[in-house]
Order: structure tokens, then C-alpha cells, then sequence
């Protein structure tokens, strides 16, 4: 395929586009890995990578007088990723939100390479903000001069270009995507010139609506309904159809589904309901108000085979669509993307509480004036994320004993108000309360202007673009007969991986939830280095310290 091909801007069921670039049996194209590893523990070949990885943890245990025992563990993984890239296309639900209008505006300007004029001179395509374009990993260090040698974090391994991703999705309101761009006012009308014909051809599919489950001051934008304003399988049933025919329709590999439509309210967790996956389904056949769509959409994509991603705060991943996926292999993965403030807080936090300082409040406020807000101002759906941007520092104080005795934290609160006048700019201000050395104290106010979906759209296509690497990696126990392709396993369906771009990381039922900033993108680093049999980045640099 070729990569970043031009695109025909015929339209295309369910608003995608077709690539012009052919339609090949299989339109995956060998992604040639950017370096190769010189190690006996890894193999290449035309269409994967193998790796044997030696995965050293230590497990700790109490001892009778109370010492702490420790013991060093070592595990040995075989790595397996399919190098072949696909032709991916992406679903959004909400397509024709601030978030949806945004992130298929920039990625049409990158596509096309767009150049345009803004009261500060030229402006170009780029993907800021999004750390699979943006950002980089260290690959080593020079073998002459020692110093670092760094690589684009796409290059790790062989992954989906933005620009070659079709797009596509549901909204219930029908506007065609260049008026709903005008609608969100996010972006320079310059540009919006630029996409407006090609995005003024893109029309959302009707979608489901239940009224109940998000601001009443929604409902003047659901004018692009599905029939029915409650659970029942003939919604699954359309989904699902409406997924095969865009994937059908633009000659696609694969199709991942992102949730970046209003946040709803929290589902009541019904035993006998929504706790297992077959009272789950059997909610639905029975039309269970308690049913929310996202958790509908979740269903629809599990049953599809189409990984599905919460970019909201609510809870779609009701027990029975978590035990659904797990039953089908499928992936999910959420929630509530982490774009500007509380990504600030799950740094600022693990910095101050790693050096020692006593955090004992945060006052967090904002405003904002989009129909996220709008649809926020509602209290059931502010509470959906008042719950989200709250317990992001939960993990980081509970692993200070030091600082914090039993069910000691800080204070906390979340405080978020519409204003209209704002728009899409929120402003996010925050106080941060410590205690330091001797009685003294330590305030930092901040203010925090985010443009809040220029900063969650690329967050948008990491978690697509990882979501889509996630379901080419595979691996399994080394074992004697490494030698077969016997035994290998998709990692686990919930992508806990996805955690650096989210506020609420979903995990796997009984793990922990990690929310340190740097320990995310220390992991998802680290996994794929280990699926090109690399060592952990351990920022030791005994090369520099110790001759
Ligand atoms: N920085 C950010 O923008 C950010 C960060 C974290 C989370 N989020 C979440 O992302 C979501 C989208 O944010 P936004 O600013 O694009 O909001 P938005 O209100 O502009 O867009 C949401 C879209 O979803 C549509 N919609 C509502 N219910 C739907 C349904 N059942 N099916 C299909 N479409 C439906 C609406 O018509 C609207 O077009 C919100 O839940 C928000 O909380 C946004
Ligand atoms: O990611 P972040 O900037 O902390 O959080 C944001 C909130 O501050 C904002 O109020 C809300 O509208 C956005 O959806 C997003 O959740």
C-alpha cells in the first residue's frame, strides 16, 4: 500500500473515504522495521519480529520479625508482532463533536501536508500532542561517542501512519462534518477551508439515543436517530452492520471504534442486569432502561471484533462487557481521555509526592464553554467526571507510607462550570497545598489554558494507532519447543497499556491502576522494547558513571 496515499474524497458509507491506492488481497503492507537488533534472542522475518525476553521483577515477603524478605524473579516471555501493516479505519461515536470534527480535520491537513495562514504567519500540519509522532524513545547510546541515541516513538515498531487512517463514524445529529467543524469553532477558518469540501461530504451515521443517559440539553442535537430509545439487540445488530459495511466499503483490514461522544451518567451496577456478560446480553434482549449506549456500543464492537475505546469518564465497562470481552478475546479499553489538566495533575502530583512533599490539597477548577461543558453542566454527568479527574492521584499517595498514614490523602476537589463565552478553550486553574521541611508550606497556583480538543485529538490517534499495534503483538511462557507457533496469546483484552493517554485507566479486574505520568510512558516504552528483545530504559547510564 502506498503509505500516506492521497485520498479521492468520494464518499463513502458511514462518511469514510476510499483511498485510491488499490485494493489488494490483503491490503497490509510489511512494515520494514526502522533499526534491527543484534541479538541471538531476536528473529525477523518478512511478516514478524521474534523475541525471547527475560522479564526480571522481585517479590517481596514479610518475614516472621516483621523484615522484609526479597527475591529477585526472573520470567522468560516469547514476543511475536505481525509487521504487517493494515489498512486501519476508525470509527468515532460522537463523530461530529469538538473532538470528532477536530481530529479528522488534522488528520486530512497532515494527509494533504497543509499549509495555512494564521495571524502569526504560515502554519503546518503536524501531530503535536500526540506521543506515538510527537515524542521520542532512547534506543541506546552511541557505540563511539556514548551519547544518546533516540528514535521517533513510531519507529519502535512497525505501526499505522495517522495519515493513512480512514474515518468514519456515528452522531446523533446529522450534520455533515464541515458544518458540525464551523459548529465547534476549534479551528483557524483558513484551514477549515482547506477540508471543508472533502469533510462536507462526511455524514454520520444515525446512532442510538436514551435520552436519560446524558444532559437534557442535548437533546436538540438528536435529529440522526436510530429508532428506540432503549436497549435492544436490533441496536447491536446495527451497529455491527454498520461496522462491516464501512470496513466493506473502504476495503479495510481493521476498524476500531473510539467513544468521543458526551459523557453519560453513571450506570447502577444491577446484579442479575449488567454484572455478567450473559445477564448483560439478556438485559439488552429484554430492553433494560439501565443499558446505557456506550455500554450498547461496547457490546456491538466485542460481538464485532472491533476493539472498542472509552475517551469519556463514565462507566461503559459495566462488569458484563468487561467478562464479554474477555470471553471473546476482544479488546476495550478507557476511560476518559487525558488531555490537559488532569494530565498536568498526574504529573505535578507524582513529582511533588516523589520528592517528599506533602501534598495536602488541590483545589481543581475550570471553565469552559463547549458542548462538553454544556453537556457537563449537568450534575449526573458532571459527576461521571468529577469521579474521573479525581481519582488520578490515588495511586501515588497510597505507595508514600511515608508521608501519609492509612486512609490519609489530600483534600481534593474538582470543580468545573460552563461558560460559553470560552468555548472550546478551557481554563483550568489549580492549587496545589504542601506541607515542606520543618512546618513550612508550599502553594503552587496554576493556570492552565487547553484547547481542549486540540489537545485530546491526538490522543484520539495514539490510542488507535497503539490499540492497532496492541492486536499484532503477541506472546507466550518460553518453553522447550520455541521452536513452534504453538501457544502464543493476545495480551489480556482489557489494554491497560492505554493508560497514558487516559484519566480512569481501565485494568484487567484484580490489577492495580498505575495514574504517575512518567511510570505509563515508562511502561508502554518498555513493552515495546521487549518485543524487539530490548532491556527496560532503566536511566542507570552506568556507561556514564562508572570509568
Ligand atoms: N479535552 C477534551 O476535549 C476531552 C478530554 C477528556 C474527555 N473528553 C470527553 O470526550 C467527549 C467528547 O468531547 P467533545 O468536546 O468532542 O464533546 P462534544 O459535545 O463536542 O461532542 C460529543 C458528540 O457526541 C454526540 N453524541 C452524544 N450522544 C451520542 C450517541 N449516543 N451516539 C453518537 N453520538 C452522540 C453529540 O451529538 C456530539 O456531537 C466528551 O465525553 C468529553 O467529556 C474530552
Ligand atoms: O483532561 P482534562 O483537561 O483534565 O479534563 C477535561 C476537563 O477539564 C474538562 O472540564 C472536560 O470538559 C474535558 O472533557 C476534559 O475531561
Amino acid at each position: 500500500m502506498a503509505p500516506h496515499a492521497e485520498t479521492d474524497a468520494g464518499p463513502a458509507n458511514g462518511g469514510g473515504h476510499f483511498n485510491t491506492n488499490g485494493s489488494a488481497a490483503i491490503n497490509s503492507s510489511a512494515g520494514r522495521p526502522k533499526f534491527k537488533v543484534n541479538s541471538p534472542n531476536v528473529v525477523y522475518s518478512d511478516t514478524e519480529i521474534r523475541s525471547k525476553y527475560t522479564y526480571r521483577t522481585t517479590t517481596v515477603t514479610v518475614g516472621e520479625n516483621g523484615t522484609l524478605e526479597v527475591t529477585p524473579q526472573e520470567t522468560v516471555y516469547d514476543f511475536k508482532v505481525d509487521t504487517r501493516i493494515p489498512k486501519l479505519g476508525v470509527m468515532l461515536v460522537g463523530w461530529g463533536g469538538n473532538n470528532g470534527t477536530t481530529v479528522t480535520a488534522g488528520i486530512i491537513a497532515n494527509r494533504r501536508g497543509l499549509v495555512w495562514e494564521t495571524r502569526n504567519g504560515k502554519q503546518a500540519a503536524n501531530y503535536y500532542g500526540s506521543v506515538v509522532m510527537g515524542s521520542t524513545l532512547k534506543l541506546g547510546t552511541d557505540a563511539k561517542t556514548r551519547e544518546d541515541v533516540n528514535i521517533p516513538f513510531h519507529d519502535v515498531l512497525p505501526m499505522v501512519h495517522p495519515n493513512d487512517i480512514v474515518i468514519g463514524g456515528w452522531d446523533i445529529s446529522r450534520m455533515n462534518l464541515a458544518d458540525a467543524m464551523d459548529r465547534a469553532k476549534v479551528l483557524e477558518p483558513t484551514l477549515k477551508a482547506l477540508v471543508r469540501k472533502e469533510m462536507a461530504e462526511m455524514v454520520p451515521l444515525p446512532s442510538i439515543y436514551y435520552p436519560d443517559f446524558i444532559a437534557a440539553n442535548q437533546e436538540d442535537r438528536a435529529d440522526n436517530l436510530i429508532p428506540g430509545s432503549k436497549a435492544c439487540m436490533a441496536h447491536v445488530e446495527q451497529i455491527r452492520k454498520d461496522i462491516r459495511e464501512f470496513k466493506a466499503a473502504n476495503n479495510l483490514d481493521k476498524v476500531i471504534v473510539q467513544w468521543t461522544a458526551n459523557t453519560e451518567r453513571y450506570a447502577d451496577i444491577i446484579a442479575g442486569v449488567n454484572d455478567t456478560a450473559e445477564n448483560l446480553l439478556k438485559a439488552i434482549e429484554n430492553g433494560h432502561e439501565e443499558v446505557s449506549p456506550s455500554t450498547m456500543f461496547a457490546v456491538a464492537c466485542i460481538l464485532e471484533g472491533a476493539p472498542f475505546i472509552n475517551g469519556s469518564p463514565q462507566n461503559t465497562f459495566v462488569p458484563g462487557a468487561i467478562e464479554l470481552a474477555e470471553k471473546h478475546g476482544a479488546f476495550i479499553g478507557g476511560d476518559d481521555f487525558k488531555s490537559g489538566q488532569t494530565k498536568m495533575k498526574s504529573a505535578l502530583v507524582d513529582f511533588l509526592i516523589n520528592a517528599g512533599i506533602k501534598l495536602t490539597s488541590i483545589a481543581s477548577y475550570n471553565h469552559l464553554g463547549n458542548n462538553d461543558g454544556k453537556n457537563l453542566s449537568e450534575h449526573k454527568q458532571f459527576r461521571s467526571k468529577e469521579i474521573s479527574k479525581s481519582n488520578v492521584v490515588d495511586d501515588m499517595v497510597a505507595a508514600n507510607t511515608v508521608l501519609y498514614g492509612k486512609d490519609e490523602h489530600p483534600d481534593h476537589v474538582v470543580v468545573i462550570k460552563y461558560i460559553p463565552a470560552v468555548g472550546d478553550s478551557k481554563r483550568a486553574m489549580d492549587e496545589y497545598h504542601a506541607e515542606i521541611f520543618l512546618g513550612g508550606h508550599q502553594t503552587i497556583s496554576m493556570s492552565n489554558i487547553c484547547e481542549d480538543s486540540l489537545l485530546a485529538s491526538p490522543l484520539i490517534i495514539d490510542l488507535v494507532v497503539i490499540a492497532e499495534l496492541m492486536t499484532r503483538i503477541k506472546w507466550r511462557l518460553h518453553s522447550d519447543d520455541s521452536q513452534s507457533a504453538k501457544g502464543y496469546k493476545s495480551f489480556h483484552s482489557v489494554l491497560s497499556v492505554l493508560s497514558y493517554m487516559l484519566k480512569a485507566p481501565l485494568t484487567p479486574p484484580g490489577t492495580p491502576v498505575v495514574n504517575a505520568l512518567a511510570k505509563q510512558r515508562a511502561a508502554l516504552a518498555n513493552i515495546f522494547r521487549a518485543c524487539v528483545g530490548l532491556e527496560p530504559e532503566s536511566d542507570m547510564t552506568l556507561e556514564h558513571k562508572l570509568f
